[in-house]
């Protein structure tokens, strides 16, 4: 196992957010984190990263990920957030260069060779080329978030963590990104992408980690964890199960929303 958190808790002004959170997301391979919202997903993300106050342990490779200076952190894991503020007069190809900062020599103040072929292979990878040389903020929200892919590609991470990767993106670019991310996964990437796409996680996730109310309620194959119970307990659902006939991956059928509840947000 590569990542591995264990009874790791976080709090914002006093309030419990993740409670005794623990779960192990294996080596090379594509783990989904779902949940419903406000689950906690996004203040997970945060805490793996180190930008949180937290209990608990988290270890990826040997390493004790919060408490690594933030350019080792760098070298070693990338984050897509689900929507990042960029500096207003940035080319595309500058945001993908930022990925390569970490790697650089104090001195140096252009990429290197190695670092363009990097990039470009980011850009490549991610269908963004053909506007490399467009100011960033001038983009659609769907082409920002594959720019923003990018970045987190040319880092080439260890650990790639990704929030909502899909939340702009129109259906033939979900499948690109999903199919680029098992692609870098086949690779030997370590792959952890909140989605709340139930159906994209069970056709392109290897693992499943699940988050409600601030703690893991499940974790496992995808076939395992989705059940009409998850479903039913956890985003108050009822729900139908029913294998892709293509390859067996779970279809989600929803039939009816059943916790009345649901939208009422408890303090
Ligand atoms: N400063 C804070 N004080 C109290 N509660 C907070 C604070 N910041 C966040 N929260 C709560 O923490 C919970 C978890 O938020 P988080 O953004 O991690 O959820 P999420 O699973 O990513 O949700 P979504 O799917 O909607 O993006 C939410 O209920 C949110 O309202």
């Amino acid at each position: 196992m590569t990542l591995s958190v264990t009874g790791l808790s976080v709090a914002k002004s006093g309030t419990p957010i993740l409670t005794d959170v623990s779960f192990s997301a294996p080596a090379g391979r594509i783990t989904g984190l779902i949940g419903p919202n406000g689950a906690g997903k996004s203040t997970l993300l945060a805490a793996l990263l180190g930008l949180l106050q937290t209990e608990g342990s988290v270890r990826f490779e040997g390493h004790d990920l919060p408490n690594l200076r933030r350019r080792d952190r760098a070298q070693l894991l990338a984050f897509v957030e689900q929507s990042a503020a960029t500096e207003e007069r940035l080319s595309v190809r500058d945001v993908v260069a930022l990925g390569r900062i970490p790697f650089e020599a104090a001195w140096q103040s252009e990429p290197s060779p190695n670092d363009q072929a990097i990039i470009a292979q980011a850009l490549a990878d991610t269908g963004t080329t053909g506007f490399s040389a467009r100011r960033f903020t001038t983009l659609s929200g769907g082409e920002q978030q594959r720019v923003h892919v990018a970045r987190a590609l040319a880092q080439q991470p260890r650990l790639l963590l990704l929030d909502e990767p899909t939340s702009h993106l129109d259906i033939r670019s979900q499948l690109q990104l999903l199919t680029l991310l098992r692609q870098k996964a086949e690779a030997g990437m370590s792959i952890f992408v909140a989605l709340h796409d139930l159906n994209l996680a069970a056709r392109f996730c290897d693992h499943l980690v699940v988050l409600a109310n601030g703690r893991t309620t499940a974790e496992g194959a995808p076939t395992d964890v989705l059940t009409p119970e998850l479903l039913r307990t956890v985003y108050g659902v009822a729900a139908r199960l029913v294998p892709d006939s293509a390859n067996g991956h779970p279809l989600i059928v929803l039939d009816e929303a059943i916790a009345e509840d649901h939208w009422q947000l408890t303090d």
